[in-house]
């Protein structure tokens, strides 16, 4: 029996603590984890000065002690793990990093330092995931995060400090002291995690677990977190008779007491949905990113979320771990560009090729035919693709780089391609989450958006007339959309998004007390699919244009499910279908305020008390400075606008609902 089912998730995995800490290891084995330990040899030597916060420095440090173990162990021990645990724990206080003491006098100047001021315990946690393919590379998955504890010491005399060195308990411990032992009695207080302090953050890693093995799981597999949230509202109990208002689409007066009922959210501790939580507020659980590592590349898609957090923070460099020399507050020489800066830079002058060669292949069939036929080789493949040889060579190659096609070399033969797992399951048509009608979607009508940028950040237009030739005013209604092709494309775009993440949005919150909803503007019903399958008890009713629904039938002839229904109509003219619950999927950010008030309003009408919105949208950060996604998609978007989850709330707020929960999937 192991208190946290999270753990008992890793019975049976090769589990490996990076670590040579005594401490890391009693947390985690005190936590019932079973692992064994391979210490990493990473030193501890990145330079300080390239890293724009602390924490950054700290999870960086953690990455690469739990790769070199994860990288050193297929040769050196002959197996691979299925994870690898890594950790960094370092001490902050007058823009200083604070690491072991390399001696007694370093000890004594760490602990001065700390004396009677309060100064912060990071512990940056890297967890490697290793999947074997079957060439026996091996494709490493990393999850990251860090957590911050605020720790304050009382005042110091010099004898009770060099009596605490002369024990020797401060050596090998960060900001030289230990928490756990005598170090306690130095401290004043603790805000924030006690075992984050010790060396390791055991509730966020518990957290970031499930996270892995519970939240993210899409059937077989795993998405991306990619910053979209979901957000649950119910009309606020406080405001009587909802229905009664009049339907004028203007906000509802704001009623005092909203705000209020907020207070009986549920916490993370006691639910798996996290209240809502703004970025000011979020550093009890410090933040978390994602990446994704393969054996060629890193895709750092995170790092700009990371470096953008890090500037609130930001430390002047030091000389030497740990050392107190080098206060220096003025901006570094700059010594010529530094590699990671010129990569990142690269990374993005070079992203457009990467996302072409995608569509291209995709649109080719690429990935089907090497499905149907794996192991052909370039010439094999350039003549089903009725292509030059030369050409589907280079985009062959491009695609192996990519971690899209994995390719064999063979004695004196060209090489033969197949498809990765990636493509098995996301990129050939027939895939149960094919994301190939997106895909077709950017291609064809994205990118030709985007290769008018510059004109649409001039004019402040949107580029419809220049990039097809036709104005586009209402995306969904106009003469652009009236083509069948076009149409059919969009809806495939839509359908296939909502395959994806529609399973992750209908079961992040507890749904048990709708029974009926209505998916406004729901396409082809893939989404209301996924809530039928989640929730036995629950009927869904589509309501879309009715262009849409007639063609709907394209998408859904095998899954006939009499508890999801259509029904055809504008939701900004029409009158709703009654419901519980109404899901909002991907559809406030197409409209600007003034239609999402028309659209929150006719909801407001056709809701009664206890009736509920559940939203699902890429919120922007508070300070609008991120996701990039978010930030990027709306470069090509009409008329519509993205927003961050206050604003959302506010929006909904003034049409009588309440946030009652705020989930990240
Ligand atoms: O109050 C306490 N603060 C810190 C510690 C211990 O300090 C070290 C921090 O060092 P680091 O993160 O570099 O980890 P290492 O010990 O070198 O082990 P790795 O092999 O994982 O690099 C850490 O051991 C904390 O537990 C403490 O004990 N009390």
């Amino acid at each position: 029996m192991v208190l946290n089912p999270v753990i008992s998730k890793l019975a049976g995995k090769l589990v490996v603590l990076a670590s040579a800490s005594p401490r890391r290891q009693e947390i985690l084995s005190n936590a019932g984890l079973r692992f064994e330990l391979v210490p990493s040899w990473f030193k501890e030597t990145l330079d300080k000065g390239l890293f724009k916060a602390p924490h950054e420095y700290a999870v960086e440090t953690a990455k690469q002690k739990a790769l070199e173990v994860a990288r050193r162990m297929p040769f050196k021990h002959l197996k691979t793990p299925d994870i690898v645990i890594g950790a960094d724990t370092i001490v902050t206080v007058d823009g200083m990093i604070l690491e072991k003491p390399v001696d007694k006098q370093d000890a004594y100047r760490m602990l001065s330092s700390l004396s009677g001021k309060e100064h912060s315990v990071f512990t940056g946690v890297a967890i490697i995931l290793c999947h074997e393919k079957e060439n026996d590379e091996v494709d490493y998955q990393l999850v990251h995060f860090y957590e911050e504890t605020k720790v304050k010491f009382a005042d110091l005399s010099e004898d009770m400090l060099w009596e605490y060195i002369n024990s020797g308990e401060p050596m090998d411990k960060a900001g030289g002291y230990g928490i756990q032992a005598l170090g306690g009695m130095l401290v004043e207080y603790v805000h924030g995690d006690f075992l984050n302090v010790v060396g390791f953050p055991l509730n966020h890693f518990c957290k970031q677990l499930d996270m892995i093995y519970n939240r993210l799981e899409l059937e077989s597999g795993s998405v991306h977190n990619n910053g979209t949230h979901l957000i649950l509202t119910q009309p606020s109990p406080n405001l009587p008779a909802l229905s009664k208002h009049s339907s004028s689409s203007g906000p509802r007066p704001k009623s005092p007491s909203a705000s209020q009922t907020n207070g009986t959210q549920s916490s993370p501790s006691d639910s798996p949905i996290h209240k809502v939580k703004r970025k000011d507020t979020e550093s009890e659980v410090g933040e978390s990113s994602w990446t994704l590592v393969n054996s060629l590349s890193k895709h750092t898609d995170d790092a700009e979320t990371e470096l953008r957090d890090s500037e609130n923070t930001k430390l002047p460099p030091t000389t030497s771990r740990g050392h107190m020399i080098g206060h220096n507050l003025t901006e570094p020489e700059d010594s010529g560009p530094k590699k990671e800066e010129l990569q990142r830079i690269i990374e993005l002058m070079d992203g457009f090729k990467a996302s072409k060669a995608l569509f291209t292949a995709s649109e080719m069939c690429v990935f089907d035919l090497l499905q149907s036929q794996p192991g052909l080789d370039a010439a094999q493949v350039a003549q089903e693709i009725k292509a030059s040889e030369k050409g589907t060579e280079c985009l062959l190659e491009a695609c192996v780089s990519l971690g899209l096609l994995k390719s064999k070399e063979r004695k004196y033969q060209r090489p033969v391609y197949k498809n990765t797992d990636l493509a098995k399951r996301f990129l050939r048509s027939d895939a149960p989450f094919s994301l190939h009608g997106y895909i077709q979607h950017c291609n064809n009508t994205v990118w030709p958006l985007f290769s008018h940028l510059e004109s649409a950040v001039r004019e402040g237009s949107n580029q419809h007339e220049k990039a097809f030739g036709k104005k586009s005013k209402d995306v969904f209604q106009d003469t652009f959309y009236n083509s069948q092709e076009i149409k059919l494309r969009f809806m495939n775009a839509m359908h296939s998004i909502a395959k994806v993440t529609g399973k992750a949005i209908a079961t992040a919150f507890d749904l048990s007390r709708f029974k009926t909803a209505c998916d406004l503007g729901g396409c082809t019903g893939a989404m209301a699919y996924e809530f039928t399958k989640a929730h036995p008890g629950l009927s869904v009713t589509v309501f879309d244009l009715p262009a849409v629904v007639e063609m709907s039938e394209h998408f859904h002839p095998l899954h006939t499910d009499n508890r999801v229904s259509f029904v055809a109509g504008d939701f900004f003219k029409d009158e709703l279908p009654k419901a519980d619950l109404y899901i909002l999927a991907r559809i406030l950010h197409d409209w600007p305020d003034e239609k999402v008030h028309i659209l929150l309003n006719k909801i407001a009408d056709a809701s009664t008390p206890g009736c509920g919105i559940l939203l699902s949208e890429i919120f922007l950060d508070e300070d609008r400075r991120g996701p990039s996604r978010g930030l990027l998609q709306a470069l090509s978007m009409s008329v519509g606008k993205q927003r961050g989850a206050t604003e959302y709330s506010l929006l909904l707020e003034s049409h009588g609902f309440i946030t009652a929960q705020d989930v990240q999937c």
